[in-house]
């Protein structure tokens, strides 16, 4: 049973991006629900996806076989106190928030679940995802393998170890999709400064940066410190540019934004 009736509680960017991927996959629509207050995303998902929807989280939650708690982490704790009154004791339940422990959600349900934490990024949209997934030794294979299916169905999956992993998850994979769009943005700002029309700049930006992560993901036998000398003739343009980002201590900035990227997660769990 890889192919589980799914609820997705929650109906924002990332439930939209993980039905999209599923469905683009041939995950069957109608084993799919999503629930939200608001009307206008679930007629979105409903239009493009021909998925279930509805306002009712406990009628979703009790039907399903999997349950995808897909809501911001401070509304976490009172959207599953909410659900409490069901019976959980057969149901997988999937979080996909960032910063909340395992430890927390049977608290918050006050009953033993099964569980399993993963770390997606917005690019499971268009089955270019990254996916970290934990899970206790307490969670079937069964268990483990629909987990896996639905992630996969949106790009690559890896497994963690330990729990605490998932913070570093978060800072290679789930945030950072928006440290690769400041960077093409700020690129398509210094071509919009030197004169050049927007939209040129733009596609001048995405292409070299599909083109330079095409050429990481297809050069295994290459690091990707020689990928970026071989762009560097000596004495050249790009070995002036990748000097001035060096010496402007953009390596140091990166190492930087990712462990306070982790030090927020921490945070967040002391927290909700
Ligand atoms: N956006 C991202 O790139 C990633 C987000 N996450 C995690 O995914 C979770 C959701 O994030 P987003 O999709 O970005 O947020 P979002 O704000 O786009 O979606 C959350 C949805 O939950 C709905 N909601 C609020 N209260 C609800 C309730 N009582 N019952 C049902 N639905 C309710 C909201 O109306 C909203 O549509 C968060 O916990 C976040 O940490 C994880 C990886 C990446
Ligand atoms: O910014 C956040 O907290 C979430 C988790 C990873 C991406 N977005």
């Amino acid at each position: 049973m890889t192919q589980a009736k799914v609820c997705f509680i929650g109906a924002g960017n990332m439930t939209r991006s993980i039905i999209s991927g599923l469905v683009t996959h041939g995950y069957p629509s109608d084993l799919i629900h999503a629930t939200n207050p608001s009307k206008g995303k679930l007629d979105a998902l409903q239009q493009d996806f021909a998925i279930e929807v509805s306002h009712d989280n406990h009628a979703a939650a009790k039907a399903a076989e999997v349950i995808v708690l897909s809501v911001k982490p401070q509304l976490m704790a009172s959207v599953c106190e909410d659900l409490s009154s069901l019976d959980l004791a057969d149901k997988l339940i999937i979080t996909i928030a960032a910063g909340i422990p395992a430890s927390r959600y049977p608290v918050y349900f006050n009953q033993p679940i099964k569980l399993i934490r993963t770390m997606p990024n917005t690019p499971t949209q268009i089955g270019y995802g990254m996916t970290g997934i934990y899970a206790d030794d307490s969670i079937s294979a069964e268990h483990k393998a629909i987990c896996e299916t639905l992630m996969q169905s949106g790009g690559k999956v890896v497994w963690v170890d330990k729990e605490a992993e998932l913070d570093q998850v978060i800072a290679l994979a789930g945030s950072s999709p928006a440290y690769f769009y400041l960077f093409i943005e700020s690129m398509i700002a210094s071509g919009v400064n030197m004169g050049m029309a927007e939209d040129k700049a733009r596609l001048l930006a995405e292409q070299a940066a599909l083109g330079a992560a095409q050429m990481v993901i297809q050069n295994q036998q290459l690091s990707v410190t020689e990928l970026r000398q071989n762009v560097m003739s000596k004495g050249g343009t790009t070995a002036r540019a990748v000097e001035t980002l060096q010496q402007g201590g953009l390596v140091e900035l990166v190492d930087q934004a990712m462990t306070n990227c982790v030090a927020r997660a921490q945070e967040m769990a002391k927290t909700f």
